[in-house]
């Protein structure tokens, strides 16, 4: 197989075979020292980020939560959740250690053996709340996505501790446990807004109740500009916490409708989204935002995201305080499962999967 793939002499099956199912992923394709990159990846040209649909001139806002207790701070953030859905946090009390640590324990899992990670492909794994995977959904996919992935659902830590994969679970455990303050602290100045006096256990579930930590791992990629590390899409989260290396390639649906705003990576900071369990709940004043990521041609990339989301067997809609006033409900209540399962059935395809919960 590898001398097939380095001479360009495969056809799309041989490749996906390769990537998908031997569990080599993407990352195993790249480091055979590809010229040029293989067709399952060229996506369709509306589908590539250029560079005339990009701008560096403006960004999403940076925010500094140093002091909870200031009204701007608050201020700041509904306004950054309504206007532009994403945007960055500094000072915001995760230690840097623990930040250094889970990356480098993304690229410690990325760089065991295939005979390794494949132990975590969805046919293989010993549990269902670990998968090592590529691309988004490749049965779904017409192009594939540059980026292979490690997902953990977080259900306790004895779980965790039993069957995360070892090179990385007590990193990625870590920066799940250090996270929960800026978590909690963002839901609740964002609920105040709504009218959400005070996050009872209820609604503590309700937004985050479950979690889950995925490592992405972006390799080099032959032809960049050809493909993309992930496609358009808006997270299925309540919220998301992202945290970046410094190469970059995040860009953000500018709520104007067609250009792209880059998430330039900031030394200790963390990226924040609003998902589009938060989207049905706040009734559409928080905006869940479209946003893609670049492959690229000359470095490997990380990013460790956080979602934070509504239990499964949770339902969900707009929440009754947003209600009170007598706003017209935009989404119907839907089993949080289905929603999230309607996700993953199809490839990426920008906003699309919040059609699932429209009236
Ligand atoms: C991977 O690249 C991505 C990922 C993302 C993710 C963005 C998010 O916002 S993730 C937050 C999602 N929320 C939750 O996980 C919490 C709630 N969880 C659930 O509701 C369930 O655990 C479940 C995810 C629906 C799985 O339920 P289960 O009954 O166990 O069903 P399955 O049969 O296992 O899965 C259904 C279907 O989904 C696919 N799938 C499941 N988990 C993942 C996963 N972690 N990554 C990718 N795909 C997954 C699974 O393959 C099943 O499809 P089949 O065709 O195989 O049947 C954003 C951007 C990215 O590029
Ligand atoms: O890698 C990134 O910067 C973003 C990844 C992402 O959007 C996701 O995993 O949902
Ligand atoms: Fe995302």
């Amino acid at each position: 197989m590898a001398s097939t793939i380095s001479t360009g002499l495969f056809n799309s099956w041989d490749v996906t075979n390769f990537v998908v199912n031997q569990g080599h992923g993407v990352k195993g394709l790249a480091e055979m020292g590809l010229e040029t990159l293989p067709k399952p990846y060229v996506q369709p040209l509306e589908e590539r980020i250029t560079m005339s649909k990009t701008t560096h001139e403006e960004s999403i806002p940076i925010i500094d939560v140093s002091n909870w207790n200031d009204p701007n701070v608050a201020d700041s953030i509904c306004n950054a959740a309504e206007k532009w859905g994403f945007f960055q946090i500094v000072n915001h009390g995760v230690p840097i250690h623990v930040l250094e640590n889970v990356k480098d324990a993304a690229h410690g899992f990325f760089g065991l053996p295939a005979e390794e990670k494949r132990m975590y492909l969805k046919d293989h794994s010993p549990t269902n709340n670990v998968r090592f995977g590529t691309s988004f959904s490749p049965q779904a996919e017409k192009a594939l996505e540059w980026k292979d992935y490690l997902s953990l659902f977080y259900v306790s830590d004895d779980e965790a501790t039993a069957f995360w994969p070892p090179v990385c679970k007590d990193e990625a455990l870590e920066f799940v446990k250090k996270s929960e303050l800026v978590i909690r602290r963002l839901l609740e100045v964002l609920m105040k807004r709504l009218n959400v006096k005070e996050i009872d256990k209820t609604k503590e579930l309700l937004l985050m109740g479950s979690k889950r930590i995925n490592l992405n791992y972006y390799p080099k990629c032959p032809n960049p500009n050809l493909t993309v590390g992930v496609g358009r899409h808006s997270d299925v989260s309540a919220l998301t916490l992202l945290l970046q290396d410094d190469i970059g390639g995040l860009y953000v649906r500018k709520m104007d409708g067609n250009s792209w705003i880059h998430v330039p990576p900031i030394s200790e900071s963390l990226v924040i989204n609003v998902g589009d369990a938060l989207q049905i709940m706040s009734n559409g004043r928080y905006k869940s935002i479209e946003h893609r990521v670049t492959a690229n041609g000359s470095k490997n990339r990380v990013s460790v995201p956080i979602f934070v989301n509504p239990r499964p067997f949770d339902v969900i809609g707009p929440l009754l305080e947003v209600l009170e006033n007598g706003e017209k409900p935009m989404y119907k209540q839907v089993l949080y499962s289905d929603y999230v399962k309607h996700f993953f059935k199809k490839a990426h395809d920008g906003k699309d999967t919040l059609e699932f919960a429209k009236i």
